[in-house]
């Protein structure tokens, strides 16, 4: 029997000890407005209780993530508030009131949380059911939205969808890492101090006119993928960017690479390498090779095919001066490599010709990747059609593992809408060791190749 689920409410959460109806807005920086029309970020935070029931879920559970939102919400206004669109201005404005609301859905569900959370494949559908919507029209967007999901006596989810132009993967998981601070028993603690949001924009330093040539990308970029579509023609427009429907034949498949798997590689890397060249070996640029190497493989077909990557760069250390660790926003741009060819990759020492790669980008940053997100537009209006575009969601670097809300750990922390792409999701391994988990979604026939391929490469 398929799995179905049942919404129990859909409230609406008010930041706690404010009480006045003054607007207040906040600019998109250029780092923001790169993201601008990209679809958001969903992702979903497993807990296992294998004794919960439905009235622990709904008299403690629920209340206690609802009252701990609104306090972390106090600290996070603009979250409630709106991306709006006024035509008479340039680019939007994040305007929000000390009122507004925040939607919370609560849910439960028929589905096996074993599977969601294990390491055999399942259909990528299975997730979207957890997931809150996000309400965007031509001039106005919702910023994030929750879903608090029962399974019961086997446990719950916590899920999230942010509007990727609003803020970035530190600064969702900084809110997630404050909200559960106030859910975890703490709210008479102060919360840590890197959590609390820093709303100063003068800190992000804007080379003169990048707004405006961003904007001008992202319209003729609008009309490229509105060709036959007159609703998606109004330059002007919050709508985002259509994405492809999910088929039923997706499948999710999380790979936990070990710190010692991770140095199996690296030592492999030496040994091929058989120069003494300076190859960065950190644990992304080995993580990420053998996920690009592995994925061009499992697709195979023509060598000549067209491939590119590419992966988000945190910039809040790489700019001068440096942004604040808390800063509310973005503060990411991207590196990309297009126009190569898959035999590069697919042949024995392809992983070693992708660390090089990789490693050579990563060497090379500096405070002009974040300058560079006008081309990275037009890099993105001029991929050959048919090209494997690879990408990274995530990072290693955000902690999702500590997100304990008063019920311990998360079980399984993934990212779906990597669904949306032929990007990976990556975090730290759950058990703080050193490792990496890896996500992936791909066509079932495409997944058993590339599992197959991911258990061999680590026996070399
Ligand atoms: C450009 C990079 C990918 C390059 O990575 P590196 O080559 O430095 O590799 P790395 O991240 O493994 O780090 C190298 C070493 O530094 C250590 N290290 C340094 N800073 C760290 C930090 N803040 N937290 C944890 N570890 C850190 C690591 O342990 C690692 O050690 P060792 O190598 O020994 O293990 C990275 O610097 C970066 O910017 N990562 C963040 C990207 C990001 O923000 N993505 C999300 C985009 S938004 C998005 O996607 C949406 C969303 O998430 O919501």
């Amino acid at each position: 029997m398929n799995p179905s689920l049942t919404i129990i409410e859909v409230t609406q959460i008010t930041p706690s000890n404010t009480n006045s109806s003054e607007s207040l807005t906040l600019p998109l920086t250029f780092y923001d407005l790169l993201w601008l029309k990209l679809h958001p970020v969903q992702r979903v935070i497993f807990y296992k209780l294998t004794d919960i029931t439905r009235s622990f879920f709904d008299s403690v559970i629920v209340p206690n993530l609802k009252t701990s939102l609104s306090s972390s919400l106090s600290h996070y206004l603009p979250l409630a508030g709106k991306l709006l669109w006024n035509t008479n201005n340039s680019k939007p404005t994040i305007v929000y009131t000390r009122n507004d609301t925040v939607s919370f859905t609560v849910s439960e569900t028929t589905s096996d949380f074993t599977l969601l959370t294990g390491n055999k494949p399942f259909s990528a559908t299975e997730l979207y059911p957890l997931l809150p919507k996000l309400q965007i029209s031509d001039d106005s967007a919702n910023i994030v939205s929750f879903q608090a999901t029962l399974f019961p006596n086997q446990g719950f989810s916590i899920s999230v969808i942010a509007h990727h132009a609003v803020l970035d993967g530190k600064t969702t998981t900084n809110f997630l890492k404050l909200w559960s601070h106030f859910s975890n028993n703490k709210p008479k603690e102060s919360p840590p101090l890197d959590l609390i949001p820093v709303y100063d924009r003068t800190v992000i330093k804007s080379p003169t006119n990048i707004e405006t040539e961003i904007i001008n990308k992202w319209q003729s970029l609008t009309k490229l993928f509105s060709v036959g579509n007159k609703e998606q023609e109004n330059p002007k427009s919050l709508k985002l960017i259509p994405s492809p429907e999910i088929n039923s034949d997706v499948v999710r498949f999380t790979l936990n690479l070990t710190r010692e798997d991770i140095q199996t590689l690296r030592e492999r890397v030496k040994r091929e390498a058989e120069t003494e060249e300076e190859i960065r070996l950190s644990t992304f640029v080995i993580t990420y090779s053998y996920a690009l190497t592995n994925l061009i493989k499992a697709r195979g077909g023509d060598t000549n095919r067209p491939i590119g990557f590419g992966f988000a760069v945190d910039c809040r250390n790489i700019v001068k001066p440096v942004i604040p660790e808390g800063y509310f926003g973005n503060c990411v741009s991207a590196v990309f490599k297009m126009a190569l060819a898959a035999e590069n990759f697919m042949g024995e020492k392809g992983f070693l010709v992708a660390v090089r790669m990789i490693s050579d980008l990563v060497k090379g940053l500096d405070e002009s990747v974040a300058f560079k997100i006008p081309e990275l537009l037009d890099a993105f209006a001029t991929v050959p059609l048919g090209t494997q575009v690879l990408s990274v969601a995530g990072s290693t670097r955000f902690g999702v593992y500590g997100l304990d809300f008063g019920w311990g750990k998360p079980e399984k922390v993934l990212i779906v809408s990597i669904d949306q792409g032929e990007a990976i999701s990556l975090a730290e391994s759950r058990d703080g060791n050193g490792g990496v988990e890896i996500g992936f979604s791909l066509k079932k026939h495409e997944m058993d190749v590339l599992i197959e391929l991911l258990n061999d490469g680590l026996k070399k």
